[in-house]
């Protein structure tokens, strides 16, 4: 049931009476959203690899004294495409082969910046709690094989690349954590940001393998703008979101691993909210499919053990800082969206809504500092 709705864009455009369609789509997204002419080949590769293809595009303003800083971004999602419980190897392998037929699709249409989903070279199995195979997923973010792997991607396709991944730190006694390692289109590794907030709900167990990270808010000048990766469940917390925008991220990846009954409701909301509240453009990518485990786990709730986390939804998509948004991609099928943007239209946003100007962060930080305080005092006033 909750699986069957291929997306809610299709659905609309299915059931709402084309004479009012255009007007539910303004409330809705913020407008029609642009369709990108994306090359026939392109088009037909993603047919015959059987993925949804969707291509959108943002414009802003002529301006006098800059050009239009136009980019390019894709968003992946897959889901696994073996039993999770063959070969690590094999699994990491199958990964990387279907990464790689997807980013061919997205050079084709001219992605300058390419993200995948969070962990995108593992089954997302942190709700078993077990530790083998799981952590020999880990790799090296400076010299993995996937790493490796995305920085020939990278140059071979002038294409700046953002790949989450399980991280083995082997310079502070071989730890996990989870994090996106960033590489430039030179193919040069420009760094990595750690996910900030660990998931305590449900069967995220996430916090059985690693621990909240310690890279702060970092955002990474790339030749084709400044981005940042807000790892999953950091997508809840708009402070983590303002930290990457105040220092200069111009759009924000969010790659995902988040299932129907717990979020789907929210998905829509949280990161379109925060490219409205941060001026920058915001880009969340969830990763699709039910994966099953051997062996049956437990959600401590008194319930009954199970072998699935649930359905992952994908509907990964772009909003704006004027706070449009493009359609979602398939709830049940792996996909790439390219989405095209002039930058220019962040300054532009924050010209005209003014949220920089007026958000009184110097009151904020001085309330905050003491409400963290052992011994704070709330502010509240009694009769
Ligand atoms: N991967 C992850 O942090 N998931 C937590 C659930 C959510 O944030 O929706």
């Amino acid at each position: 049931m909750e699986v069957a709705l291929e997306s809610l864009e299709s659905c609309l455009e299915r059931h709402i009476p084309p004479e009012e369609l255009a007007e539910v789509k303004r409330i809705l997204y913020g407008g029609e959203a642009r369709k990108l002419d994306l090359p026939t080949a392109a088009l037909s590769a993603a047919q015959e690899k059987d993925f949804d293809l969707q291509g959108y595009g943002f414009g802003a303003a002529l301006e006098q004294l800059r050009r239009p800083r136009i980019v390019r971004v894709g968003l992946i999602q897959n889901e696994i495409p073996l039993p999770t419980d063959t070969a690590v190897a094999v699994q990491v392998a199958a990964l990387h082969r279907r990464i790689e037929e997807i980013v061919g699709v997205a050079a084709m249409c001219g992605v300058n910046i390419v993200c995948f989903q969070e962990t995108w070279t593992m089954p997302f199995a942190f709700c078993t709690r077990e530790k083998l195979p799981w952590t020999e997923f880990a790799e090296s973010a400076e010299d993995g094989p996937t790493t490796k792997f995305c920085q020939e991607l990278a140059k071979k396709y002038n294409m700046v690349v953002v790949s989450p991944i399980l991280e083995r730190d082997e310079l502070h006694g071989g730890i996990l954590w989870n994090t996106a390692v960033v590489i430039s289109n030179s193919g040069a590794l420009l760094g990595k940001s750690r996910k900030n907030h660990i998931p305590r709900v449900g069967d995220f167990n996430e916090s059985t393998y690693y621990m909240e990270g310690n890279t702060g808010h970092p955002v990474f000048q790339t030749q084709f703008g400044t981005i940042a990766v807000n790892i999953c469940y950091g997508r809840h917390h708009p402070l983590n979101w303002l930290m990457y925008s105040i220092n200069g991220a111009e759009i924000i990846f969010n790659p995902s691993a988040t299932i129907g009954t717990l979020s789907e409701a929210l998905w829509p909301i949280e990161a379109r909210n925060a490219a409205i509240a941060n001026h920058c453009f915001t880009c969340p990518i969830n990763r699709v499919g039910t994966e099953y485990y051997k062996n049956a786990f437990t959600s401590g709730d008194g319930g009954r053990a199970h072998h699935e986390l649930g359905h992952f939804y994908g509907s990964s998509y772009v909003a704006a800082p004027d706070g449009s948004r493009t359609p979602g991609l398939s709830r049940t099928q792996d996909g790439l969206l390219v989405a095209e943007m002039d930058l220019n239209l962040c300054r532009q946003v924050s010209d005209k809504w003014n949220f920089k100007m007026t958000g009184r962060y110097e009151m904020y930080a001085e309330k905050l500092a003491e409400a963290v305080q052992p011994f704070f005092i709330p502010n509240i006033i009694k009769e």
